[in-house]
């Protein structure tokens, strides 16, 4: 089980970007996080592995007190939460088969890392979720040569090889088409399901998240202000989410700004 409690993040800057937010995940739970922009969401969705670290509070998986862990257990603690990123986050010059192994660094010794030597049944394993990602016949592309569908599909993949206890996604529909967001949420939903973990996404897309979660949280303005299941999202309880913040429809290009730091969770693992 995930446990956020009080959790706070003041920016240098001073923006308080999350002020006590605090909600539980545990099972197969999809849980969707929406709200404005700069509400918060990012900045909760990476705080959770401590991409962004937080200023105040808790986050504990299973008996595992994530903030307060020093950088070799927090390492290893990465391990049981896989990310998926708006951005996709692979290594473009690599292949797909090397983009979804990279999930496995982690757990190499250094030198093998380095040598990138892989135990076979690294390899098999890769193969199996590569089928159940439906990337079979690319898995020798590099990474540039695919359609943004397909990266999310390389991300996810390398996500669900680490074996992780829960997903944590981060926007990972907003750089996609209407059709491609809705296969990846169904891919996701399904991984959910028969890995049985929760997943924790991000998402602007209120549609999407009411067709896709079990439960919605909704925040404004760093705090939570909805949690519960999507038929519960009436008008009211929209107003209060986006109450003076931009509304979806008003949104014009989303953030490119996650990517600055979610490279060090592949850094992390050796790349
Ligand atoms: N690296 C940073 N330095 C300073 N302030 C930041 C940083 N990242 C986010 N913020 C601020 O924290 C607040 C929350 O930002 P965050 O990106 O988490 O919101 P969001 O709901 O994910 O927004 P969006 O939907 O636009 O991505 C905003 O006021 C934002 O300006």
């Amino acid at each position: 089980m995930l446990t956020v409690d009080n959790l706070e993040k003041t920016y240098d800057s001073g923006d308080k970007a999350l002020k006590g937010v605090s909600f539980e995940v545990s099972g197969n739970e999809i849980v969707a996080i929406i709200g404005p922009s700069g509400a918060g969401k990012s900045t909760l969705v990476r705080s959770i592995n401590r991409l962004t670290e937080p200023t105040g509070g808790r986050v504990s998986l299973d008996d595992t007190v994530v903030t307060g862990l020093g950088k070799s257990a927090l390492r290893d603690v990465r391990r049981d939460m896989g990310m998926i990123f708006q951005e996709f986050n692979l290594v473009e010059r690599l292949t797909v088969m090397e983009n979804i192994l990279s999930g496995r660094l982690g757990y190499l010794s250094t030198w093998n890392a380095f040598r990138r030597n892989f135990p076979p049944e690294d390899i098999k394993r890769a193969r199996e979720i590569l089928s159940r990602v439906n990337l079979d016949g690319v898995e020798n592309n590099r990474a540039d040569e695919l359609s943004g569908g397909q990266r999310q599909r390389v991300g996810i993949a390398r996500a669900v090889i680490q074996r992780p206890k829960i997903l944590l996604a981060d926007e990972p529909t907003s750089a996609l088409d209407p059709d491609t967001s809705r296969e990846v949420m169904s891919l996701l939903t399904d991984i959910a399901h028969e890995d049985d973990i929760p997943i924790i996404i991000n998402i602007h897309e209120v549609d999407l998240a009411i067709d896709y979660a079990d439960r919605i949280i909704g925040l404004s303005d760093g705090e939570i202000v909805f949690n519960g299941p999507p038929d519960e999202l009436d008008q009211a309880a929209r107003d209060d989410i986006y109450r003076g913040g931009e509304s979806i429809a008003d949104r014009e290009e989303p953030s490119a700004s996650n990517n600055t730091d979610s490279d060090d969770v592949i850094a992390e693992r050796g790349d």
